[in-house]
């Protein structure tokens, strides 16, 4: 587990831009025209539209998706009232979160105001700007007035996180770990430690849930709440018991099942954790320092169930998991509050969340091979890409359900996949590959059965319903692993290449390899040897018709598995090479890139197939191509060198195909901003257009652009090693592919094989029947 160092914590802070956030204009701002519409006198017009219809602010500025953070900094996590410019990095830290788990915009505002009404008042007249206001750190019982004012006084969702959030999450959780310790809500002890926002807020929603108040003991600094103290607040006596027997928190735990702690760091003490009863269930939630270190409480006792409030230790249990999704859910629906309806509908989709099997980006996030619901993990972690779809779907649906959405959802699958685009987690185009591939799914067959990674995939391709896997690999071993990794292995066939029972199949595909190399020097007797290697076997399948598509590549080098593929499969008549393509989706659009992995310095022979597969593949994917081809220098600038090349691939394309809008050679800034290549180049045959192809010059920089364009931006998906050729639907992945790499292959490789007789060249009127991937 990692261990955060206040050195880290301070560079972190302080380095490059101070702070952890920006603004970032949504518009053109590059012309005189651009400024003129973004500001006066364009400006005039959306302001007049909304003076007519407040509403309209909806529609002419960021209103529905921005939310005001606001604090005044009087409890600010367990560090107290440090005032509301110290409270600063954590409300920054919270517009992050917003922004990077559900899309939406933030404000922070630090008020230097204690008094509630004139707090209140402020908050009230900034209001107009937003469409939420997340109110954050603010003591009780203080909090419980302002929160309960604004909501009544404003017409758009205001939530105090650290009450409802917590509450939210928290509850989750406790669902979860009684379920994992066997235990029932209503018949379990529950000491709450803290008697503030979060401590208030979280008890009454356990008690919705189903908990007992007599089965309840709350503390505050003074110890437990008794009936019998005096000058308790309304929210204390909420709580207060009416037990005598309880003077100390130590008493109050004896034999109690659930500790909540929202109160202060180091205040429970091993002995304590040793008196509660069997499977005892401890939250220690106050942050930085939890009420009790989760070493000590774990070095205790071994049946603990144990929750902090830190990312960096198991179950964390923190509203960063609840509030992106609540706001998310009430701004998609216009909601005019967060009512109790879509808190309890949160906490229920989070809980049972943790109780499905975990993605694989989670795991491999956490370096983490398999979580599993129990009692290291029963609640999900907050970068589990599920939470934006489930939490905030069941949030808005709640919403509509109690009446208070002012925009309500119709079409829920549209939702669904607008949630997903909005944090990139899927695109339009992979959603469309994927329904494609479904319509028809094909017997694929994966090379390397054993890999775990390849085994999750072939799983989940079947799963998502676009494929029959055909596993290679030893038949134990792959059940071995299927079975830790606990999955499903119906429809899933699995084939021992080497073993006795398919010696028939290895002689008849040794003899059929044969026949058609006996030409180039093969005979049988080394056909029949290479028949017991897991790529030349994969692939006469498909090659024999007994499967229909190939994957391969996690344990082998590319360059030897393109060599058995041009040997087995071979090259496409028309064409005497062949190569890959990347797809890479990103805000500004879908992009084909090749040759991006084989053919290293093609010459003008080598670079004009590559062009030609490449429009080729991009009309399989139901695109019109808009080609550009790429080099250092625009439209003959260097008269030698490379660009030459270019230049004369350029030339002979525009010749045999007068219609295909292609052009260059081009720098890439030229390809990608239309309006500045139309402005110094009007002449070519991209004016006005789009491009959405681009072909480079060579290996190293194709390689290396889709490489750097995926590890350095965050918002860019890609799509590949699709290879472009090659007579039978074989399919490649990179060593270091991903479950989710090799799914999204899958369904390239079914669509692939989907085409009978797999030309790449496809009919139009085959094309429509096929259904291929609209654009
Ligand atoms: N993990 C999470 O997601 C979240 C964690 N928290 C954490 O919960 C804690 C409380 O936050 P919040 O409710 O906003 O703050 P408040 O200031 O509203 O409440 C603090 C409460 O803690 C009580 N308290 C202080 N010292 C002790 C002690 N020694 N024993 C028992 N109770 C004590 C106070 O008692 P008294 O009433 O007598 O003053 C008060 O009731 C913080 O540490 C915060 O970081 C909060 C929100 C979310
Ligand atoms: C997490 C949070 O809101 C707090 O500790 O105050
Ligand atoms: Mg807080």
């Amino acid at each position: 587990m990692v261990k955060i160092t206040k050195e880290a914590a301070l560079t972190y802070h302080a380095q490059g831009r101070p702070g952890k956030i920006e603004v970032v204009p949504t518009k053109p701002y590059r012309t005189q025209t651009d400024l003129s519409l973004a500001y006066s006198p364009g400006v005039a017009f959306p302001c007049l539209e909304i003076q007519e219809n407040p509403h309209e602010a909806y529609k002419y500025t960021s209103k529905g998706n921005l939310v005001a953070v606001i604090s005044n900094g009087t409890a600010v996590l367990g560090l107290g009232d440090i005032g509301a410019m110290s409270g600063k990095p954590v409300m920054e830290g919270k517009g992050l979160l917003f922004k990077i788990y559900g899309g939406i915009d933030v404000f922070d505002i630090e008020i230097n105001e204690k008094d509630p009404d004139k707090f209140i008042e402020v908050v009230k007249r900034i209001a107009p700007t937003f469409g939420g206001i997340n109110l954050e750190d603010i003591k009780a019982p203080e909090c419980f007035e302002i929160e309960r004012r604004l909501k009544e006084e404003l017409d758009i969702p205001v939530m105090h996180d650290d009450q409802h959030g917590t509450a939210i999450v928290s509850a989750a959780g406790l669902l979860n770990a009684l379920d994992v310790a066997g235990k029932k809500i209503e018949d379990v002890r529950i000491v709450v430690s803290g008697a503030g926002a979060a401590a208030i807020s979280c008890t009454r929603l356990y008690c919705a849930f189903g908990a007992r108040h007599e089965n309840i003991v709350m503390c505050d600094s003074k110890g437990p709440i008794r009936t019998d103290r005096p000058g308790l607040t309304e929210q204390k006596r909420e709580f207060a018991t009416s037990r005598t027997d309880v003077n100390t928190l130590a008493e109050a735990l004896e034999g109690a099942d659930v500790f909540v702690g929202l109160s202060k760091g180091n205040i429970l003490s091993q002995d304590m954790v040793r008196s509660m009863s069997d499977h005892p269930i401890i939250f220690a939630l106050a942050n930085p320092e939890p009420e009790i270190t989760y070493e000590d409480a774990m070095a205790a006792r071994p049946d603990v169930l144990m929750s902090t409030g830190r990312t960096d230790y198991p179950n964390q249990i923190n509203n960063v998991i609840v509030f992106p999704y609540i706001f998310r859910g009430a701004l998609d629906v216009a909601s005019s509050a967060i009512n109790e309806e879509m808190k309890m509908a949160a906490a229920r989709a989070i809980a049972e969340l943790a109780r499905r099997p975990v993605p694989d980006i989670v795991n491999r996030t956490y370096d983490v091979r398999k979580f599993e619901y129990g009692p290291d993990y029963f609640i999900p972690k907050p970068i589990d890409p599920r939470l934006i779809t489930e939490v905030s779907m069941a949030v808005a649906k709640a919403a509509m359900d109690s009446g208070v959405a002012r925009r309500p959802i119709k079409d829920w699958k549209a939702y669904k996949q607008q949630l997903r685009e909005l944090m990139g987690q899927e695109t339009k185009f992979t959603q469309n590959l994927y329904d494609t591939a479904r319509s028809d799914p094909k017997r694929v067959v994966y090379a390397e059965g054993t890999h775990t990674t390849m085994l999750q995939a072939a799983v989940k391709a079947k799963e998502e319903g676009f494929c029959k896997p055909i596993l290679l690999g030893n038949v134990d071993r792959i059940y071995k692993l299927a079975n830790d990794l606990q999955l499903n292995m119906d429809g899933v066939e699995v084939i021992d290449l080497r073993r006795d029972d398919q010696a028939n199949r290895r002689h008849r595909y040794a003899h059929i390899l044969a026949e058609k190399k006996q030409r180039e020097g093969y005979t049988y007797q080394e056909a029949n040897d290479k028949m017991y290697e897991r790529n030349y076997f994969g692939m006469m399948m498909v090659e024999t018709g007994e499967a229909d598509a190939f994957i391969t590549g996690l344990y082998t080098k590319y360059s030897n598995t393109i060599k058995v593929a041009e040997e087995v499969i071979g090259i496409q008549p028309e064409y005497k090479h062949f190569g890959t393509m990347h797809i890479i989706n990103s805000k500004k659009g879908t992009f084909f890139v090749a040759d991006t992995l084989i053919n290293r310095h093609p010459d003008l022979e080598t670079l004009l197939d590559i062009t030609k597969l490449s429009a080729d593949t991009v009309r399989f994917f139901n695109r019109t191509p808009v080609m550009a081809m790429l080099s250092y220098s625009n439209f003959g600038t260097d008269k030698a060198g490379s660009p030459t090349v270019v230049h004369e691939v350029v030339r002979r394309m525009q010749e045999e195909f007068p219609h295909l809008a292609i052009d260059g050679e081009m720098q890439l800034n030229f390809a990608l901003d239309k309006t500045l290549r139309d402005d110094k180049y009007p002449f070519t045959r991209l004016k006005g257009l789009d491009v959405n192809t681009l072909i480079f010059p060579c290996l190293n920089s194709a390689n290396s652009s889709y490489k750097m364009l995926k590890t350095m931006s965050d918002d860019v998906s890609v799509i590949g090693p699709i290879q472009m050729g090659l007579n039978k639907p074989i399919h490649f992945t990179d060593f270091e592919s991903s479950v989710d790499d090799i799914v999204n292959i899958t369904a390239v490789a079914v669509l692939d094989a989907i085409v009978e007789e797999r030309r790449i060249c496809i009919v139009p009127q085959d094309r429509r029947k096929l259904k291929v991937v609209e654009s």
